[in-house]
């Protein structure tokens, strides 16, 4: 039977929503989705995502996260940004209206501000390493050993596991061969999307992402939510901080412990397709 499809993208990640509203509880099989990610031979996406009636009752609807490998991701910040432009073209949420959607690591509350941006409250950082999940006890930054470097780094759960290294230029080659072997360290029990950040201001980042399950990405919401408040849990940002990445610019707003963090992003429509 054919699926119809909506391929979008926040700042560059890109996506495959599927509509399972009348289908809840489907899980697509991993080498599906690995067939149907690939960029010569299938659609093309970096997560695919499905919307699903809710399992929350307070939660308007569920929507559910897999990266191009096939494995099951718990969080998705550009990717939620898309789902909420979806229902708003779809005409079930209004523009500027609080929407609780329930994510596989728990609720997120979206508002749509026009036909192009979006802003989330991604709830509360954790820098529980046993939340995260780090191997390690708890401290404000970490260091490991990989590819003959000794690596520092912070790390934070935004619902979805992450590393953030400070370098002091994005260009260096070292991040390229390092990026993998992060994501798959085994200080990582579950492995980590890592972020490798640039400060250029207290108030500007610029950040490259490797995820866990994609592979280098053109942006990663959850991951500038990760290096943002990092980079302010030590003191090294303001609590507003626009985050460059390659694909485009996010706004993360987080105003320390006890608070949510908001990110702020566009959304776009590629093309409805059928497969
Ligand atoms: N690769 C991530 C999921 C997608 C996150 C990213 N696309 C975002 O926008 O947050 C993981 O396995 O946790």
């Amino acid at each position: 039977m054919a699926t119809r499809f909506t391929k979008m993208h926040g700042i560059g990640n890109d996506f495959v929503i599927v509509d399972w509203r009348e289908d809840a509880g489907r899980v697509p099989n991993a080498a599906r989705i690995r067939a149907l990610a690939d960029r010569h031979t299938g659609i093309g996406f970096d997560q695919l995502i499905s919307i699903e009636p809710s399992r929350d009752a307070s939660c308007a609807f569920y929507y559910g996260l897999w990266n191009a490998d096939g494995s099951p991701a718990a969080q998705c910040g550009n990717g939620v940004r898309c789902v909420a432009a979806w229902l708003y073209r779809d005409g079930v949420i209004e523009r500027n209206e609080p929407v609780r959607l329930e994510s596989p690591s728990g609720p997120v509350t979206v508002r749509v501000l026009d036909d192009h941006n979006v802003t989330v409250d991604m709830g509360e950082p954790d820098f529980d390493p046993a939340r995260v999940p780090l191997d390690h006890a708890p401290h404000a930054t970490y260091t490991l050993h990989a590819g003959g470097e000794e690596v520092s780094f912070g790390a934070v759960s935004m619902g979805n596991p992450h590393g953030v290294v400070f370098v002091d230029d994005l260009a260096d080659p070292r991040i390229d061969h390092l990026g993998p072997l992060l994501t798959a360290h085994p200080i990582f029990p579950q492995g980590a999307n890592i972020g490798f950040v640039q400060r250029v201001a207290t108030d500007r980042l610029k950040l490259r992402v490797h995820e866990r399950g994609s592979g280098w990405t053109q942006a990663c919401g959850t991951g500038a939510c990760a290096a943002a408040a990092v980079s302010q849990a030590l003191g090294l940002a303001a609590p507003v901080v626009a985050v460059e990445l390659p694909g485009g610019t996010l706004t993360i707003e987080w105003h320390g412990p006890g608070h949510t963090l908001w990110m702020t992003g566009p959304a776009a429509f590629v093309f409805e397709g059928e497969v």
